[in-house]
């Protein structure tokens, strides 16, 4: 198995590790030769526009389809060889749900508990446990079909948890969810996280992997076109800049002619320097202001958001979803929810 150095040197095992993943269906290449690392205990966001091959990936890790070509492992099983073993230690949900609409929540988590051959009691008491954890107590004898989109998504994870896995496969979590299920479903996979679970997710929403992801990585024709945490990707492309503001005007005018290429700001007395905000070329800016004897009242460093990167690496003008975007799917909504404002 891989293991990375980190937190002072020791070694972190990898949850999954793939090299040289490849797909094709037809003569159409889906995955061509995708590589993964993730440490365990972390979330990791695949990124990707509609049909880049996101649910391909998860599909291979968690053995529902076979790779035609490369190498994988998970939570220390082969899949090629140990299929069996990667079963045992995953959970999987989302696009391919397990709810049963017909049947309550706590028989769908009862059922859960019969496949995972716990006992009775075993069973009965990891279901009250679990249905207390994901607020769904008070829904646990309604039929699944009269769940909300939220609450669907909570029992469908409270289902995967029956058999704790250690790898969790989130696909497209909350997909359609209000804003208010959105944060929760956030919390859950933080939660999850501290755990010791590692996090596979994959998701249109450039912000959920912002929030909530470890690192990222962004799938474009077949392949990952980057790979790193949202601050490593946001600085592999142009845009950044810090700003300089002051109440002195005559350090205003003094920084202005000492920096020269700056976009002002007369009336807030701002300046906006391009500046990657490495610790590199933050000093160095630092080092001219200071030569110059001038002093900012405020210093504020802006990198590139996700969206710029997912742009810039895609160059898809298919605009990944935001939060609150109307084109969602119906789902119904979470009773008495307010409405709020993302972005
Ligand atoms: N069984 C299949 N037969 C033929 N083509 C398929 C099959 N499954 C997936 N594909 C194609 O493979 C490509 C990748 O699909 P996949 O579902 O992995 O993309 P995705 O990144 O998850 O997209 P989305 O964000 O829209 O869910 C798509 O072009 C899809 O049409």
């Amino acid at each position: 198995m891989h293991t990375s150095i980190r937190n002072g040197g020791q070694p972190a095992p990898a949850a999954i590790s793939a090299v040289g993943l490849r797909k094709s269906y037809g003569d159409k290449t889906v995955l061509d030769g995708v590589d993964l690392y993730i440490p365990a205990g972390t979330v990791f966001a695949l990124l990707g526009p509609n049909g880049a091959g996101k649910t391909t990936v998860v599909k291979i890790l968690s053995t529902l389809i076979t790779a035609d070509g490369g190498q994988a492992q998970v939570a220390g099983h082969d899949l090629t060889t140990d299929a069996q073993g990667v079963r045992a230690a995953i959970g999987v949900t989302g696009q391919f749900s397990a709810v049963d609409g017909l049947i309550t929540g706590e028989e769908n988590m009862l059922l859960m508990a019969d496949l995972h051959h716990l006992s009775k009691t075993e069973g009965r008491r990891t279901t009250a446990a679990l249905l207390e954890r994901f607020d769904l107590v008070q829904a646990a004898k309604k039929p699944a079909s009269t769940y909300s989109g939220g609450m669907k998504r909570r029992l469908d994870i409270a289902m995967t948890l029956v058999g704790a896995p250690r790898v969790i496969f989130l696909d497209e979590p909350t997909t359609g969810l209000d804003p208010r299920s959105r944060h929760t479903m956030w919390q859950i996979i933080r939660e999850l996280v501290t755990t010791g679970t590692t996090v596979f997710l994959t998701t249109q929403y450039l912000e959920e992997a912002d929030e909530l992801a470890d690192r990222i990585a962004v799938l474009n024709n077949g392949k990952t076109a980057a790979e790193g945490t949202a601050e490593e990707l946001k600085r592999l492309i142009p845009g950044g800049h810090v700003r300089l503001r002051f109440t002195d005007p005559a350090a205003y005018r003094s920084a202005t002619l000492t920096l020269g290429d700056t976009v002002r700001d007369d009336q807030a007395l701002a300046l906006q320097i391009p500046n990657n905000g490495t610790q590199h070329e933050l000093r160095a800016l630092l080092d001219r202001l200071d030569t110059a004897g001038i002093e900012a009242d405020e210093l504020t460093v802006h990198t590139p958001d996700l969206d710029d990167v997912f742009f810039a690496l895609t160059g898809t003008t298919d605009v990944p979803n935001q939060p609150n975007q109307p084109n969602q799917p119906n789902q119904p909504n979470e009773p008495n929810q307010p409405k709020e404002a993302l972005r």
